[in-house]
Parts: structure tokens; sequence; C-alpha cells
């Protein structure tokens, strides 16, 4: 008979619980055992919910990331942190957060430890902190974490089901700090987790998940051999390992799967569908096959009459043999929908959050186990709510699909070549050489949350709520004026999002008042719903730029989310190519621009954040995806005149591999996050001759400190090396949001004074050498 199970539930909580705590702890409002009991509870609480699985997850609760989670209990701390004979969560948070300034509480520190590195998790909006390895780095086991979870579950009376990262996946995602060959630590790193699996084993677990992600990008000759080494020594262990893989098919990873010693595999049976039935011809006999029926990374109901029309045969052929499971943890959607009472009912009966998609697991289980007729009335509900969709007139909208089909790719074409732009914009702007900007968010005081909240809640009407960010957009001018930067912004305090917000004010999207998703650590974020065809029903940003344009002599600049980033940090459609979904939202940008432009608004900024996260897993994906995601940029921005200048702006951003797409969109200045690659992102750029301006960031805004003047300037000076000077901006890294207006002024101040002194020291030059 077929068992259900889960790979991995949202440990933030319905309502966020986990985030509130975490950041009360932080602040010394909470105890740690104040902390815990809520981490107990939200375990507990997400164990229930899964009560009717076969077996449920444990080990994937975090109180920070699990791959941090995986270097404590593989003793891989950073030296930095090694000698730290604290409380062992401090310390976790140690290296999760790092403590950048002296700290007087924290005596075994008291010159502070930098934060582990933070990266995407795949193809994900989710952040993890990046393993550190050395030449010289050691393993020791600590597995009290694991240990302490699978009998707090078993109490529960749940058939556990611990689920760890794979060795493999932990080393390749890590980090060389000294260019070793990381890929040597292999036999020690598979020692320890061979002994984490005795341990494990003499708990009588039976079954252990072992994610080994890094199995749907393509692997080098030395990675997968390293595969066949650590499972043919893991193999000995006396568990069950269930290798599991998640987010994309295993392609020519497929038969080395298939020759890996393991007692099951997982298949995201949503993205690999086709692979389903070679993976099963060719496993030996007694493995199991878990397939991820339910898609664990969009918010949508699954068909569930065409998923049984699919699975029944494999169920009859595979029995026992057959495990069913979301596609991946659900880490990446939303606990409950069940909260959502303000969304309409129209849309909400289409949805499925982490909850409602286990509920559809248990369907699909029961209707294979005991026939469809077990659970006939889901399954008529099911039809009736994928028949409602697929039918809907707010889904499919003639009137976007005739506006999209005029578009012609010459609406992506500037009227006249960089240079010649540059001249005209030159005479309107009028700037300094070295101009300094921001990237646009300036500090999201508790305040401006306050307000929004209260706003939400219909505590304060919308009169009162303009007036409001109107006050904290006039005070950012002020501000910005009295700084002294050449090209302003308005601040983006009427923002909850960069994203989220343009959702809201697009026909197309729905939002969620508690559909919060973990982005890292505490930090998360509300991913707008693209239902439908898009369009803009009115003017989205021209009120509030205009209004600070109002206040200012200095440009300001206009302030929008590009199309692209808007689609990757969306849930999006799977009724249609993203590519047709991106460029319906570059429509509706391009009305704003142009709208903008009409405005008087003379710098347009297309902030394309996630640009870059959008690549596909796999490489020889990745030219298609470009073309249309530059695409779809082009037409967002090149409607305008010669004399608007438009920018762009990306953080995250390693160039090399996507530059020529990136002068591709042929933004006039794009600003880039460098500060901590010490310039050397720019050498991408260099290298390429990247023709138009360039704004490399200068200030680290994921940090609390201030750069120094002379670090600016030796940053600049740096940059003048590989990009000529007249093409040269002065900024930040990125928005200023998550930062305070104590530690922003300073660091604005010292980053206009280092742009002055270099003005300053070329006109020295220039009137010396006369
Ligand atoms: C740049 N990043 C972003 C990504 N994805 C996005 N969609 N947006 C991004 O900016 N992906 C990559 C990175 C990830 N980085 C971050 C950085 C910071 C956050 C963050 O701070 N998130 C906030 C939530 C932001 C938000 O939407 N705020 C809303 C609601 C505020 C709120 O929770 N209010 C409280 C009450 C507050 C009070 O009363 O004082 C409530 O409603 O209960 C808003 O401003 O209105 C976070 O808190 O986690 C995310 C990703
Ligand atoms: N304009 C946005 C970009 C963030 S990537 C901001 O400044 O926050
Ligand atoms: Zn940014």
């Amino acid at each position: 008979m077929v068992n259900a199970h889960n790979l991995g539930f949202p440990r933030i909580g319905a309502k966020r619980e986990l985030k509130f705590a975490l950041e009360k702890y932080w602040k010394g409002l909470i105890s740690q055992a104040e902390l815990t009991l809520i981490g107990n509870e939200l375990r507990c609480q997400n164990w229930e919910t899964q009560a009717g699985l076969d077996w449920v997850p444990v080990g994937d609760f975090s109180y920070y990331d699990q791959m941090l989670d995986m270097s404590f209990t593989l003793g891989n701390l950073p030296d930095r942190v090694r000698d730290s004979h604290g409380n062992a969560l401090d310390n976790y948070f140690r290296v999760a957060r790092g403590r950048s300034a002296p700290s007087a509480t924290d005596d075994q520190n008291p010159a502070g430890v930098a934060a582990g590195e933070m990266t995407k998790w795949f193809d994900t909006n989710y952040h993890y902190i990046v393993p550190e390895f050395q030449s010289d780095t050691t393993f020791s086991l600590d597995a009290s974490r694991l240990i302490e979870q699978i009998r707090e579950a078993k109490l529960q009376g749940q058939n556990v089901k611990p689920t760890i990262i794979g060795p493999v996946t932990y080393l390749a995602l890590g980090k060389s700090k000294d260019a070793s060959d990381k890929r040597a630590l292999l036999p020690q790193l598979v020692e320890a987790y061979r002994q984490l699996l005795e341990r494990i084993a003499a708990e009588g677990v039976q079954w252990v998940q072992i994610d080994e992600a890094i199995l749907v990008t393509e692997l080098e000759t030395p990675w997968q051999e390293a595969f066949e080494e650590a499972y043919q020594s893991l193999s000995q262990c006396p568990v069950k390992l269930l290798l599991t893989t998640y987010f994309g098919p295993l392609l020519d990873n497929l038969s080395l799967v298939t020759k890996l010693p393991v007692d099951g595999v997982h298949l995201d049976a949503v993205n690999a569908r086709e692979e389903v039935d070679a993976l099963i011809e060719s496993a030996p006999q007694d493995r199991v096959i878990s397939l991820g029926v339910i898609n664990g990374r969009n918010v949508w109901k699954s068909d569930l009459n065409a998923t049984l029309d699919w699975l029944e045969p494999i169920a009859n052929s595979l029995g026992d043999r057959l495990w069913i499971a979301p596609s991946c943890s659900l880490l990446h959607v939303p606990v409950d929908l069940d909260s959502e009472a303000k969304l309409d009912p129209e849309i909400k009966q289409w949805l499925a959050f982490a909850k409602q998609k286990l509920d559809e697991l248990r369907v699909i289980k029961i209707a294979l186990r005991y026939g469809r007729g077990a659970v006939g009335a889901d399954l008529a509900n099911n039809a009736i709510a994928i028949e409602s969709r697929r039918n809907s007139p707010r889904v499919n909208r003639a009137e976007v699909q005739e506006s999209l089909s005029k578009m012609s790719e010459q609406w992506g074409n500037r009227r006249s070549a960089y240079a010649q732009r540059a001249e005209t914009q030159a005479e309107v702007l009028n700037l300094p050489k070295y101009p300094t900007t921001t990237i646009g968010s300036f500090p999201q005081i508790a305040e401006i949350r306050r307000t929004r909240r209260q706003y939400k809640a219909g505590d304060i009407d919308e009169a009162a709520y303009r007036t409001a960010m109107q006050n904290e957009v006039a005070r950012c001018v002020r501000e910005q004026e009295s700084l002294g930067l050449d090209v302003l912004v308005h601040g983006e305090a009427e923002r909850n999002d960069m994203v989220e917000y343009f959702g809201e004010q697009l026909d197309g999207f729905a939002f969620s008042e508690f559909g919060w998703v973990q982005s890292y650590g505490s930090r998360c974020v509300k991913p707008p719903i693209l239902f439908g065809d898009i369009s803009r029903p009115k003017p989205m940003t021209v009120e509030w730029i205009s209004y600070a344009q109002s206040l200012t002599d200095k440009p300001v600049k206009g302030m929008l989310t590009g199309p692209v980033t808007i689609l990757n940090w969306s849930f999006v459609r799977d009724d249609q190519p993203r590519s047709v979904s991106c460029q319906q939202i570059a429509l509706a940008i391009r009305e704003e621009v142009l709208d903008l432009e009409k405005a008087g608004i003379k710098i347009i900024q297309i902030d394309e954040a996630a640009l870059r996260e959008g690549l596909p897993l796999r490489r020889s994906q990745w030219q298609n995806y470009l073309d249309w995601a530059v695409l779809s940029f082009r037409i967002a921005a090149n409607g305008v005149a010669d004399r608007t200048q438009i920018h762009t702006h990306m953080c995250y951003s390693e160039f090399n591999d996507i530059i020529r797409s990136i002068a591709l969109m042929d933004a006039d200045a794009i600003t880039i996050e460098t500060s901590r690659s010490d310039m050397e992102l720019l050498k991408a750029f260099e290298d390429f001759n990247y023709p138009n301006e360039i704004g490399p960031g200068v200030y680290d805004i994921h940090s609390p400190n201030i750069p120094t003047e002379e670090q600016i300037v030796d940053l600049l000076t740096k940059a003048g090396e590989r990009i000529p000077a007249e093409r040269l901006w002065v900024n930040p890294d990125c928005g200023l949001k998550t930062r305070q207006w104590d530690e922003v002024i300073p660091a604005l101040t010292n980053m206009i004074s280092a742009a002055r002194k270099l003005r300053g020291a070329e006109v020295a030059v220039a009137c010396g050498n006369e």
C-alpha cells in the first residue's frame, strides 16, 4: 500500500511566531528558555498538522537555517567562533548574524564576529548560510539537536523520518576559504555522517531522508564520483536512506542515482514527470520510489483527478514500494490558507498552502489505497475548483492578450544609441563628475511599519496614512538635500516590499494577509499571487515621485521594480509560460515608465534585483531565460525619449557569465553590489568593455559598520582603474530599508565627501597640468 510522507514543513509559524520570538530574543526581551519553548510548540504543532502521514519529517525545524544546523551537527564551525565557550545557541546566532561591533556583553568576542556568508538556496527565494571549509577542517559530530527532536516527535506518537542535508550537497554548496580543494574533505565528512546515522539508528529510526538537491544540477565527474564514494560508505549504516532530490529533473544524473546503494529515491515528479518511468525501470526491485506529486513551490491546488489518472497505474505496479510526497519541502509556501479571511473567495478556492497541500496528499493516498470512491466528495470539489480557475474570465483576459499580441521587439529599442543619449542627458541633468545617489529605500523605521499596520487594520483611514507617508517622503528628501546628494529618491516609505507593493496595484495579482515565506533567518516575504493576465488599472507611483520632486530642485529618481524581479519573487501561474507572464508585467511597467516621464521625471530606475536569481538550475537553459528576461526589461524600460535616463539596479550579482545580457538591457546606468568584493565584480564590466554608466556600490548596507571616507575613496580609486571615471556613479550597494537613520547619515556623509574629494583631486591634477 502506498505511503504518504512530507519532506519538510514551514517553521516560521502560521502567524510568524518564530520570527517574532527570535527578534525579541535578539533584543533581549525574552529569555532563551522562552524562545526554545516557542520552538518546541511550533514543532509539536507542525507534527500534529502532519499527523495523518505515514512518516513525518524531523529536523526540518530550524532557529535560523538548515544548512547552518548541519554545520553545527557536523562540528564545522568557522575558526572565528570555535573558541567561544558561551551558550551553544548564542554561538549559532553569532555565525548566522555576526556581531560586527565590539560588544560589552560578548566578552568571548570583544572584537566582534563576521556573519557567515549567505546565498540563495538553488532557484528559491530562501537563503542559507554557506558552510566554510579549509584544508585543515575537521568534523566532530554533535547529534544532540536531531536526537532531541527525534525523541520529542516520538513522544508525540509520530512515525519519524529524520531529514538531513546529504554530504555531497553540503560539501558542494560550501566554500573553501583558503582555495584548497574542498573535495579532499569528503572521507572525513562521510565518517561524520556515518556516525550521525549510527546515532540516529540507535534511536530506533528506520528511514532517514538525505537531501541531495545538487543532483538536479550539472555535476562534473569528481562530484559524480563523490556520490559513489559517499553512498558506498553510508550504505553500511543500520538505517534506510531515502536519497531525496527536488526542484528539477536528474537528466544525466539519473543513471548515477540508479547506481547508488540507497533504499529509496525521491524524485520531484512535478518538474521531472518525464523521468518517472525511467527511474522505476532502472531501479533495483526492492527500492522505494518516492514521487513528489504535489507542487511544493507554488500555491495552486493540484488537479487531483489528473494526478490520479497518471499515478494509479504506477501505484498498481509498485505496490508498497510507492511513496508519495510534495515535490520538495513545503518551506517555500505559506502555512495555512484558512487564515486568509480577506482573500477573494473565487481566487481562494484555487489555492492551497502547506496545510492544504498535505490534505491533497492524503486524498491521493486514500484514493490510491481504497479507490476514488473513498474520497469522492473531495475529488468532485477539487474538479470544480480546477475548472473554475481554468475557465475564469479573470484569468484569461482578451484585452490583455490583445495588447500583448501588438507588442513588437522594436518596443525594446531606445531611439538612439547610448553615446548619443548620454550627451542629451548630460545637458538635461547637468550632474557633476562622480554623481552621488542611493538605491531607493531609506530606513523602514518601526513607526512606518506600525502606521501601515494601523491602516491595514482599519485603525486609520487612507488620508491619514497618505499624510504619514508623505511626511516620511518629505523627511527623506530633506535629509538627502542636507547631505548633498546629487540625485535623490523618495525613500519608498509607502512600500511594504519592492515586489508585493506592485503586486497589490496590478490587476491579475492577489495578495494574502498571512502568506509569509521565510527568506532568511527571521526575515520573511509575502509573495503576491499572480493568478491572471496582468494589467495596470492606474498609475502606481507617479503621485509619490511627483510629490518628492515637488519638494526639491534636484532630480528625483522614479523608482520601479522590473518585470523579471516581480515575476521571480511572486507565486506565478502554472498555466502559461513564465515568459508570457513576464511580458505582461513588462507592458504594465512600461506604461508606468511613460507616465513618470510625462510627469517630468528625468531619471527612472527599474530594479532587477532578481534577474540573476531567476537563472535556471542548469546552464544549458540559461540563454533561453536570459533572452526573454532581457527582452521584458527592454520592453518595460526603453520606450522613453533620449533625454530620460534609465537606471537599473542589481544586487547579489556575479556578472561574468551574464555580462552580455546585462549590456543588452541597455540601461543608461546600472548600480550594483560590489563593496564586499573590493570592486572585483567590476572586472566583468572591464573585460567586456561595458559601454554605459556604472554605480559600483561603495557602502555595504548589510552591515551596521559605517564606511570611512578613506575606505570609499579607496574603493572608488579601484573602480576607476577598471571603469573610466566619466562613467562612474557613487552609491551604496543596495537599498537602506533595513538600516537605521543614525547609521545611514554618517555613511552617506562619508560617501559624499569621498566623491567630492575625488572631484577635487581631479580638478587639482587638471589645473596642475595646465
Ligand atoms: C532583497 N530581498 C527581497 C527578496 N524578496 C522580496 N520579495 N523582497 C526583497 O526585498 N528576496 C531577496 C532579498 C531578501 N531580503 C529580505 C530583506 C528584508 C526582508 C524583511 O525585512 N522582511 C520583513 C517584512 C517586510 C514587509 O513586508 N513588511 C510589511 C509588514 C510589516 C509587518 O510585519 N508588520 C507587523 C507589525 C509591525 C509593527 O506593528 O511594528 C505585522 O503586520 O504584524 C510592511 O512594511 O507593511 C520582515 O519583517 O520579515 C525580507 C527579505
Ligand atoms: N529600490 C530597492 C532595491 C532593492 S534591491 C531598494 O532600494 O530597497
Ligand atoms: Zn538591491
